[in-house]
């Protein structure tokens, strides 16, 4: 997080002008090398590394609430958990809570109440102890649109008290590999494009190793193509054991690169666990192709068959809870030709709209 925060004017006037007086303490402070340094001194507790191994969550929340000044309740009593390991897509529409939410656990804001602990540290008060481990890109990269994409880097770790400068050409041509911006790290960022200023903002976040990421929105505002190139990245980052967690309201997103999930709505949490849990745990739909349809639906209602739905040749509703072999057989019985008999897999939307009993598009 430090890196991604130092040094950037344009953004922080923009923040300044957005009026969150906590955030912009928080981000003060953390532009202060010899401030920080002294802090360490003074015997913050330390990071256990067994930890992670011992199983103990990356991310864990009890009750994590805040209202903001204005009497706005942006996160409700969140109990949150995310495993060691995961890439744990946070997922919610506009407004519920997600972007609030990681700045609590990233020591930008105070809660009102409930607690938040990252890397088995309680936040805000180990935020020091915590941020070097943390890789983060929240709203966006703050670029200097003049410096080329590897003197930006060059920026980033001289703004970081712990890296060395012996070293640091090394790191930064490391970080652009790790993107794939190496050809394009003379390039001004001006005239990079926001697919690939995202990937320059997730180098400056991976100039350190780190134990976690937290990635806020990562693919918003990006064409197909760029979606991609960080969907990969954030899989390779994964493959290498590093814990990613990561905000979107696509949903189509989570489930392709997420092992694990949590469903924010209007600041509660819906869910959470694996993704595929959370999509077995809504009943997939039963789809019937025939040229038959009006009496495949006659039989499937007969059949114990909810909300049975007709489309043209297809005809489509919720499974029962008996063998579905005899509904097959009940609809050859009955003189019905079967083109097609399946069970659609349920979706994380499917999964939603049935814990919501709304669509996933709403507004929060
Ligand atoms: N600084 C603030 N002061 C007052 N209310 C705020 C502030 N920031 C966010 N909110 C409100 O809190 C709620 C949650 O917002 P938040 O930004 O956390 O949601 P989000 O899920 O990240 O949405 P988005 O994807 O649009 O950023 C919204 O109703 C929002 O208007």
């Amino acid at each position: 997080m430090g890196e991604v925060s130092a040094g950037e004017p344009e953004r922080r006037e923009a923040r300044g002008e957005a009026g969150e007086p906590e955030r912009r303490e928080a981000r003060g402070e953390a532009g202060e090398p010899e401030r920080r340094e002294a802090r360490d001194e003074a015997g913050e507790p330390e990071l256990g590394e067994a930890r992670d191994e011992a199983g103990e969550p990356v991310i864990a929340t009890r009750a994590l609430t805040k209202r903001y000044r204005g009497g706005q309740l942006a996160v409700d009593g969140l109990d949150l958990t995310v495993p060691a390991g995961s890439v744990f897509g946070f997922l919610g529409p506009n407004g519920s809570g997600k972007t609030t939410t990681i700045r609590m656990l990233m020591g930008l804001i105070e809660p009102t109440s409930g607690t938040a602990r990252v890397l088995g540290q309680p936040m805000p008060r180990a935020t020091r102890a915590v941020l070097p481990h943390v890789g983060a890109l929240i709203e966006g990269p703050a670029l200097y649109g003049f410096l080329s994409g590897r003197d930006n880097l060059i920026r980033y770790d001289s703004a970081d008290p712990s890296a060395d400068p012996r070293t640091r050409r090394a790191r930064v041509a490391a970080a652009l590999d790790r993107v794939g911006l190496t050809a394009a790290a003379g390039k001004k960022a001006k005239a990079y494009s926001l697919g690939m200023k995202q990937r320059l903002g997730l180098a400056a976040a991976l100039l350190q190793p780190r134990r976690l990421l937290v990635l806020d929105e990562p693919t918003n505002g990006l064409d197909p193509q760029g979606m991609r190139e960080i969907r990969t990245l954030v899989r390779e980052l994964a493959s290498d054991g590093t814990t990613v967690f990561l905000s979107s309201h696509l949903l189509d997103e989570i489930e392709q690169v997420c092992t694990h999930a949590a469903v924010m709505a209007q600041g509660r949490l819906i869910t959470q666990g694996p993704v595929a849990e959370l999509s077995a745990g809504a009943r997939g739909r039963l789809v019937v192709t025939t040229p038959d349809p009006a009496e495949a639906a006659r039989v499937l209602k007969e059949q114990g068959v909810g909300d049975v739905v007709v489309a043209d040749d297809r005809v489509t509703g919720e499974p029962p809870d008996r063998d579905l072999a005899e509904v097959n057989a009940a609809l050859v019985t009955a003189g019905v030709r079967v083109r097609g008999f399946t069970v659609q897999r349920a979706s994380l939307e499917d999964a939603f709209v049935a814990l919501t009993g709304e669509g996933f598009d709403v507004a929060g």
